[in-house]
């Protein structure tokens, strides 16, 4: 549903619903749904037996190492290639209808921008290719893109060049937006300020899916993660979920010269490393650990955190290769 703050939001759900039932479908579909969806090229399966929803409003993170999938599922999703078998649907029809009708906007890896136009010029010539088209100044303030209007495209800096392309992929006024690796090449602060247009336009109450190798930025962002890899999902949910999913906490003390071979042993305990006179043990049960460490009277400096949202995708990816291998 899309909101504008100056106006009363029951009046866009009125509008929302009679617009729904005027399409007649009904009100909650998803924004994306993939139902089994397979692509395979030659002997690789790109995307293995898909199946995701992302509601409509919701922003979610795509996250995978390189070769998991990402560009392929974007692809699917935009009507760019078709799966070889299953479904894929945006807005409750087929991906070309929601891109044609101007529902759905995209920013892909790829593309250069076009020389000697103004930014003002090109967004405003992709405006007119829209039905509906949001006023080319809301898509430029947006995209924070205002005081760079009157600048050639082809002189911007790789953050501009890539909001001007955030600028040129929201100026239909769609819905949902996919994003693939938007921050990509980008320095600390243009991701950061790619991010905040980000949510200004997520904040209007539409729907975006961006992939991302950085996984902080798939935990700041994101409402939901969906980890892919090999073409499927191997965990979805917000940061804590996955960080649960993939279990455990870590627990780290002083050595204080001891020997190291019993840690392993610990109830509960998946992994350990020693760094220096530092054991940091991962455990599924870390109130088993610290009883066990606390009878061996090795509690020097003792920690107990729960682990990183990093360690928690470098351990579901590392679980997914023992199951491949
Ligand atoms: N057109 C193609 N022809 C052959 N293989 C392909 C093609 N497109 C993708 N693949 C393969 O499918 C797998 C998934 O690739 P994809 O580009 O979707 O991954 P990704 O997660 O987007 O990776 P990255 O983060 O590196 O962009 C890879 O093994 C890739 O080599």
């Amino acid at each position: 549903m899309k909101t504008d703050p100056t106006k009363d939001p029951t009046a866009d759900l009125a509008t929302d619903l009679t617009a729904d039932l005027a399409a007649d479908r009904p009100s909650g579909e998803a924004a994306v749904a993939f139902r089994a969806a397979t692509k395979t090229f030659g002997t690789v399966r790109a995307v293995d037996g898909l199946d995701l929803t992302v509601r409509r409003g919701e922003t979610v993170a795509l996250l995978g190492r390189n070769g998991a999938g990402k560009s392929t599922t974007i692809a699917l999703l935009l009507g760019l290639d078709e799966p070889d078998t299953g479904r894929v649907e945006i807005l409750g029809g087929s991906p070309s209808r929601a891109v044609a009708a101007g529902r759905v906007g995209a920013m892909l890896q790829e593309g250069r921008p076009v020389p000697r136009v103004t930014v003002h010029e090109l967004v405003s010539f992709v405006a007119r290719t829209y039905p509906a088209p949001m006023p080319v100044a809301e898509a430029l303030a947006l995209a924070g893109l205002t005081d760079l209007a009157g600048r050639r495209v082809d002189r911007l800096s790789g953050g501009q060049t890539q909001r001007v392309r955030f600028a040129v992929s929201l100026v239909g006024n769609p819905e949902l937006i996919v994003l693939d690796e938007p921050t990509a090449a980008l320095d600390v602060e243009a991701r950061q300020e790619f991010w905040d247009s980000m949510r200004g336009y997520a904040r209007r109450g539409n729907t975006v899916l961006f992939s991302t190798h950085y996984l902080e930025e798939a935990d700041e962002h994101a409402d939901r993660i969906v980890v892919l890899d090999s073409g499927r999902i191997l965990a979805a949910g917000t940061s804590e979920e996955l960080k649960r999913a993939a279990g455990g906490s870590l627990v780290s003390f002083d050595l204080a010269g001891g020997p190291t071979e019993w840690l392993g042993l610990l109830p509960g305990v998946s992994s350990y490393e020693v760094r220096g006179d530092r054991a940091r043990l991962r455990t599924d049960d870390s109130d088993g650990t610290v009883r066990a460490l606390a009878e061996r009277d090795a509690i020097r400096s003792l920690e107990v955190t729960p682990i990183s949202l990093n360690d928690a995708f470098l351990s579901l990816t590392a679980k997914n290769l023992e199951q491949v291998r």
